[in-house]
């Protein structure tokens, strides 16, 4: 459900792992397209779709039958399109979330969304996530990914449907772990973009990515997440590869705003959606809501949506008290 860049690419996964799948997109020329070229041409015009791809606009159409249905639309839009889908699901469906944001007001994870608008079991809602740039996968890079749920068996369920050789699904139970380190690598993102925007060197950005991982883990130790998920693909392997690659549209816009771009100046250069610039508002309230501290999501918060300049911002991050390192891992910090 949503034909933008990862809902497309990862039909092509589910396709070349032998799933048919019918892809719901918005609007009707998309899928006229996609059935017609098997391309889509507003996202990945030069890459084929394989034959088991086909599309629609009517999301009863795409939800009848189907025992898999994923959800990839942006996080702050899922509650709405969910609320008119859910009357279509199959009972026995396992619904699969690929969004990495925090809903706001809310403050919710999205599987946490899927399960109150749907009513569905916790047992039937599974998440994946990890290092997985829709452009590269396309390409048919070869990468790695987490598959979570609170149901061992539906995980190795999902993760049989998106093997590939270009593309590993590991499973978890984790599903709190991975979905944080999901949405708050975006954060990070941002930040490290800014960093990079402004000019700064490597060791600028190893501390973000480094001292990002603690906070995450932080908050999600909090929320009960396992520690060692943060650790793996869906915690270290994503925020690496966001933080990183200029095909991050987090860390684009995250770049654009150390250049000087405003908020409407970056979103334009970015175009799709940077998920973490709402998300650090949802984040950033989680936060405070479980007492934890989130110095750098906070920094890129104010700089977002606060009017704080990305320097003022290192100024406040790198005048903080100091501490024991061991101390700021602990969740009680
Ligand atoms: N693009 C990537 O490389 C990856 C994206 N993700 C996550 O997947 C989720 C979806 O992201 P993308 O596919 O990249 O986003 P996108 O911006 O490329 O596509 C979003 C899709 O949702 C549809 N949509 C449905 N209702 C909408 C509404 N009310 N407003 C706006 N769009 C609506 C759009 O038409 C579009 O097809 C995000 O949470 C993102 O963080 C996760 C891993 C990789
Ligand atoms: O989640 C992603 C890679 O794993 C995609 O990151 P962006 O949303 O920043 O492009």
């Amino acid at each position: 459900m949503g034909a933008g860049s990862w809902g497309t690419v990862f039909a092509k996964i589910l396709a070349d792992a032998g799933t048919p799948v019918t892809i719901w997109a918005r609007r009707q020329s998309v899928a006229d397209a996609i059935n017609a070229g098997h391309r889509n041409p507003d996202y990945f015009p030069d890459i084929d779709l394989p034959g088991l791809v086909s599309a629609t606009a009517d999301p009863v159409e795409a939800l009848e039958g189907a025992d898999l249905v994923v959800l990839s639309v942006p996080s702050q839009t899922l509650r709405g399109n969910l609320a008119a889908w859910s009357g279509h699901l199959e009972p026995h469906a396992t619904l699969l979330s690929l969004m990495k944001g925090i809903e706001l007001g809310t403050t919710e994870r999205m599987t946490e969304v899927i399960a109150e608008v749907t009513g569905a079991a916790e047992s039937r809602i599974a998440v994946l996530s990890g290092p997985n740039l829709a452009r590269e996968i396309a390409e048919e890079q070869p990468t790695a990914s987490v598959v979570a749920c609170i149901d061992h068996g539906r995980a190795v369920d999902v993760q049989k449907a998106v093997t590939t050789s270009y593309f590993r699904p590991y499973t978890n139970t984790d599903v709190v772990g991975c979905e944080l380190g999901g949405a708050v690598k975006n954060v990070i993102a941002l930040a490290y973009g800014m960093a990079a925007g402004m000019g700064m060197g490597d060791n600028t950005k190893a501390t973000i990515i480094t001292r990002g991982l603690a906070e995450t883990s932080r908050l999600g130790m909090r929320l009960g997440a396992d520690p060692t998920t943060f650790a793996g693909l869906a915690g270290l392997g994503d925020l690496v590869a966001t933080c990183s690659s200029p095909l991050s549209r987090n860390h684009t816009f995250g770049e654009q705003l150390g250049l000087g771009a405003t908020l409407e100046e970056a979103a334009r250069v970015t175009k799709q959606t940077a998920e973490g610039v709402k998300s650090c508002r949802s984040i950033t309230d989680l936060a405070r809501k479980v007492g934890v501290e989130m110095p750098i999501c906070d920094a890129v918060e104010r700089v977002c949506h606060e009017g704080l300049d990305p320097r003022a911002a290192v100024a406040l991050l790198m005048g903080r008290e100091t501490k024991p390192e061991t101390d700021s891992l602990r969740s009680d910090k």
